[in-house]
């Protein structure tokens, strides 16, 4: 059953098509990647997603309605850089995630207490305990994003956004980072969209990966046309389509 989708979605700026006839439907728990050219509105799906932006036209529906105008409500965001708040220790960001849950009502009293426990917990399943009370800006490029990855995740959304989470990480944090989001996943069963300029970490990580471009081109006004979703492979099991047919190619070969 879809738990997230889109149905004939558009959005122009200024009258120009960024996408156009976006459909989607995406069931609860899977993990989908993003790709395509700089500036073919991957960014801006994500946006419409968290309703941040209305479509020009088109619907989109998550958990059978549309989604809540209130950011960390339904939906958790991170971005390529840290989406953290760097006036407040690592232990209080976790603790201002999980107030987002509640319209930003703050914790008071025992409560209070309760909340630094929790996040004191969660921090120790990210492996960031030790330096609780830091601030961000002391900490590595990878331990920034476990943070805000933690963090979004402390408001429990049904579904997590990512933005080139691990574009701005070096090559083995961003491995380390791709375990961490894998158990995660395995954990909490959320779905998920991930966009990402790395092919190869769009299928390692993807369940399915969604492809935007543009199907009509003009060479007189390129930004005549907007983009859609012109592939949609699935990813689970290794199934890259044509990486499979290869396999089978090869296994046809005479030894
Ligand atoms: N609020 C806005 N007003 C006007 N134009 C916008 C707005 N937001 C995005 N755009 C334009 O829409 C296009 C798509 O932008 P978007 O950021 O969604 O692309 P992208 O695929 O995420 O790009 P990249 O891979 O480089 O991050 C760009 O040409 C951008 O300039």
């Amino acid at each position: 059953m879809s738990f997230v989708t889109v149905a004939n979605l558009f959005q122009s700026y200024d009258r120009r098509p960024i996408l156009e006839r976006v459909n989607v439907s995406v069931a609860e728990g899977e993990f989908i990647s993003i790709v395509g050219a700089s500036g073919c509105g991957k960014s801006t799906f994500l946006r419409l997603l968290l309703a941040q932006e209305e479509p020009t036209r088109g619907t989109i529906s998550i958990a059978g309605a549309p989604p809540a105008r209130e950011p960390g409500l339904d939906r958790g965001i991170v971005f390529q850089r840290y989406s953290v708040f760097p006036h407040m220790t690592v232990r209080e960001n976790i603790v201002a995630g999980e107030s987002l849950r509640r319209g930003w009502g703050r914790f008071w009293g025992a409560e209070r207490r309760a909340a630094l426990t929790r996040a004191d917990e969660t921090l120790a399943r990210v492996g960031l305990d030790h330096v609780a009370g830091q601030y961000p800006a002391t900490l590595s490029g990878g331990m920034q994003q476990r943070l805000a990855i933690a963090q979004a995740l402390m408001a429990r959304p049904k579904v997590l956004l990512l933005d080139e989470p691990f574009g701005a990480l070096d090559p083995g944090t961003r491995l380390s980072m791709h375990a961490f989001l894998t158990d995660l996943r395995a954990e909490t069963g959320m779905t998920v969209f991930m966009v990402t300029h790395d092919l190869e970490e769009a299928f390692k990580l993807g369940d399915r990966v969604l492809v935007f471009d543009k199907t009509r081109w003009d060479p007189q006004d390129p930004s005549l046309n907007g983009a859609t979703i012109t592939y949609d492979f699935d990813a689970r099991n290794g199934g890259i389509p044509f990486q499979t047919l290869q396999e089978e190619l090869d296994d046809l070969q005479p030894a």
